[in-house]
């Protein structure tokens, strides 16, 4: 007998985007330059020389896409406010038009019955704090709490579930450790500053929000589950690094006021003392914590790899998709039973989860066949209920992501989309996953 995958009442299904890989005309109607998009300018950083000025044109077009949301029956849209629209110059002046926007993106979903969940920060810090410092700078927490503060008083209430950051250790390690990402930086010293400044930037937008906010507010955290590639003890030693370096360096701080004690192996000399008063203002309780999943990692110690000494082993039995991660939705159960064990089963929603594999730049008499998609949302959307069989407190699901977009620095060469988007036409044409995915929303889960 096989069992039934209905979801329990109240489970939120939904779909990801972020704002510098969707909207477009990042200048306009006086918003500020980001990093983003400074760095897309930067010769070199992008491929293709991909940017984002045009991207989804979601700027524009967000009362379509917001369309293609109620035609799939989803309940909730997780997206991201582009800090340097409301402030250009990243603090002080507010840009009206900049807050407008996104006022009206919100009431339109609204409208539409479809529940909106902000993130503050998905990555485009304001250009002009980055000239003063941007995350290394400590009163970069001052000008998040500033900037979050005015989110706050406009929109919430209307608004229900805010989430700070997306993603620190993706925002240390790409931007300020191997520089993959912006702001380019490759710096051993100063990618502990930065993870710290982060987590310290989300601790005042959630002390900011105790004050005026009514609902919720949390954090989100990409979790990669380490498995030890052998029973040696080195790579079981690598395996730990590993799990505190990616999983465990944001949330130990944010749910237990300290950091792994695994930091000061990787970093050594670079890994600063930071005061307790800091722990504190990090460790305010939050509502809820939003998992981004999207892989596993095998590990095996690696004396040659930096700073971690730990590698990756391939695992040729299973799928990859196009951005080389192995397709493994145990991996996803893992994850979110370690959460529920290590820090107390936390209301947890998974705010992104999805794949890229192939897809064809135009749809082809209006379908875009995608079955490896479909099979991974299969599979991941029941490792989620496994999770939740397991007692996990899962409150929601969103789909990296809504349309195909800037995949950063990759471009426009990586489509997450249950939507595909034709760049050279901007029309939007719901793939097969998108049809797969509306009828496990319609169903509850009981079509999985
Ligand atoms: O790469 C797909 C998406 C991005 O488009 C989102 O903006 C970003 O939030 C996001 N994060 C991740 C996970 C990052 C990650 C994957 C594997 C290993 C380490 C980190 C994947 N994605």
């Amino acid at each position: 007998m096989s069992k039934s995958y209905v979801f329990p009442e109240g489970f939120v299904w939904g779909a990801a985007t972020a704002a510098y890989q969707i909207e477009g005309s990042p200048l306009a109607d006086g918003a500020g330059p980001s990093i983003w998009q400074r760095f897309a300018h930067t010769p070199g950083r992008m491929l293709n020389d991909d940017n984002g000025d045009i991207a989804c044109d979601h700027y524009n077009r967000f009362r379509d896409d917001i369309a293609i949301m109620k035609s799939l029956g989803l309940q909730s849209y997780r997206f991201s406010i582009s800090w340097s629209r409301v402030l250009p110059e990243g603090k002080g002046r507010v840009n009206q038009k900049g807050l407008d926007f996104y006022e009206r993106l919100v009431d339109t979903l609204l409208e539409n019955d479809i529940a909106p969940v902000a993130t503050l920060f998905h990555w485009d810090l304001p250009a002009a704090l980055d000239d003063r410092g941007g995350w290394l700078n400590p009163d970069v927490a001052d000008w998040f709490g500033e900037y979050s503060e005015v989110m706050f008083k406009r929109l919430d209430g209307r608004i229900k579930r805010w989430a700070t950051l997306n993603e620190p250790w993706v925002v240390t390690d790409g931007g300020y450790l191997h520089g993959a990402l912006a702001p380019g930086h490759r710096n051993r010293f100063e990618a502990p500053i930065a993870s710290h400044h982060l987590l310290r930037a989300h601790g005042k937008s959630v002390q900011a929000y105790r004050a005026i906010g009514q609902h919720d507010i949390g954090i989100v955290v990409n979790i990669e589950p380490k498995y030890a590639a052998s029973d040696s003890a080195e790579d079981q030693a690598a395996r730990d690094r590993a799990e505190a370096y990616m999983n465990r360096q944001y949330l130990d701080p944010v749910f237990f006021g300290k950091y792994p004690e695994q930091m000061r192996d990787i970093f050594g000399e670079a890994w600063p003392e930071w005061p307790q008063a800091d722990m504190d203002l990090i460790s305010q309780p939050i509502d809820f914590i939003g998992v981004n999943y999207y892989t596993r990692n095998v590990t095996r110690h690696d004396e040659s790899s930096w700073p971690l000494k730990a590698s990756p082993v391939r695992q040729p039995q299973h799928t990859y998709t196009e951005t080389g991660w192995e397709v493994y939705p145990q991996g996803l159960t893992d994850t979110l039973t370690w959460v529920k064990q290590r820090y107390g089963n936390p209301q947890v929603f998974i705010t992104e989860n999805g794949a890229a594999f192939f897809d064809p730049p135009k749809a082809e008499r209006g379908r875009v066949r995608d079955p490896l998609r479909v099979s991974y949302l299969r599979q991941h959307l029941r490792a989620v209920h496994d999770a939740i069989d397991a007692g996990c407190n899962i409150g929601g699901y969103f789909v990296w992501s809504l349309l195909d977009n800037l995949e950063w620095s990759l471009g426009y060469s990586k489509r997450f989309g249950i939507v595909h988007v034709d760049y050279q036409t901007q029309t939007r044409t719901p793939k097969d996953s998108a049809r797969y995915y509306a009828g496990i929303v319609a169903s509850h889960g009981a079509r999985l």
